[in-house]
């Protein structure tokens, strides 16, 4: 038989150290990047771009012949989970492209994960639940360490349902589209705003409508639509709903 202790203090009245914990979930192009880099710039908090999680593993999924373009195809979710467990995934942060960089099994990936192909591919391996279940702990653990602004689809809904903070930022597909068209313009790459729409499309599709984690705002989200908003606006409304859910900047 076991005695209690009286003096013992039990698991629901220890005191439990917690990080405030922002999240940013929409659909691509909607700005989610930008404001997050900002937030976590102003607040010296970290920040998880989970999506570049899910381009990791879908590239690498490509690379190693698991996926094709083709998302019509049926996968191997096994093979993808044990890729997947293979990947030790590292994120730098990255002053000068206001992105973080990252670091897969100790080298540097680049910026090939950053285009609408691998999009697509992280897409495809994103609806698997044991995919997804096997880089929560890795997403929740950096919320145990700092603040964190985190980046995504599922991070208000799954990943930290009890974060302080809940933004669903969106924009119109043709505004989204618009956006990428200007930043590979801007990168002298070509652009056709047509195919980058239905890629798009296509992508919000899939994400919107998997079973596991699909792309959705949590209940207690403020949603904001910034089609008609610049980033300064953006970044100014959710640094006021920070600040009105008791978020503390110095700046
Ligand atoms: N409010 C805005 N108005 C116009 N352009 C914006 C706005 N916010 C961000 N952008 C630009 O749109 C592009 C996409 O922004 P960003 O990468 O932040 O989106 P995202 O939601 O993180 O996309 P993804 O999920 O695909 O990573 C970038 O070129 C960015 O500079
Ligand atoms: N929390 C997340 C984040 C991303 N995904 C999937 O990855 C794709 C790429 O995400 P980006 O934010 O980098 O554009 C995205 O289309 C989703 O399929 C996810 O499922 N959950």
């Amino acid at each position: 038989m076991t005695v209690a202790n009286p003096n013992a203090i039990t698991n629901s009245e220890k005191p439990s150290l917690r990080y405030p914990v922002i999240c940013i979930d929409g659909p691509s192009g909607a700005g989610k990047g930008t404001v997050t880099w900002r937030l976590a710039q102003a607040l010296g908090y970290q920040l998880l771009d989970s999506g570049a999680l899910y381009r990791i593993v879908g590239l690498k999924a490509f690379e190693a012949g698991l996926i094709t373009a083709d998302a019509s195809q049926t996968i191997d979710e096994m093979a993808v989970l044990a890729l997947t467990q293979s990947l030790e995934i590292a994120f730098v942060p990255n002053n000068a492209s206001g992105r973080v960089d990252i670091i897969v099994n100790g080298d540097a990936v680049g910026d090939q994960v950053r285009n609408e192909t691998v999009g697509g591919y992280a897409s495809q391996i994103a609806v698997f639940p044991k995919v997804r279940r096997a880089l929560l702990t890795l997403q929740q653990d950096m919320a145990t360490r700092s603040g964190l602004v985190a980046d995504g689809r599922d991070m208000g809904t799954v990943v930290f349902p009890d974060a302080d903070v809940k933004v669903f930022l969106t924009a119109s597909a043709e505004a989204r589209a618009e956006r990428r068209v200007t930043q590979l313009l801007n990168a002298g790459q070509i652009a056709d705003f047509e195919a980058i729409l239905a890629t798009i499309k296509a992508r919000d599709d899939r994400d919107e409508n998997r079973t596991t984690a699909p792309s959705k705002p949590a209940a207690d989200a403020l949603l904001l639509d910034s089609s008609d908003l610049d980033a300064d606006a953006v970044y100014e409304q959710v640094k006021q709903y920070c600040q009105d859910k008791g978020i503390c900047f110095n700046s």
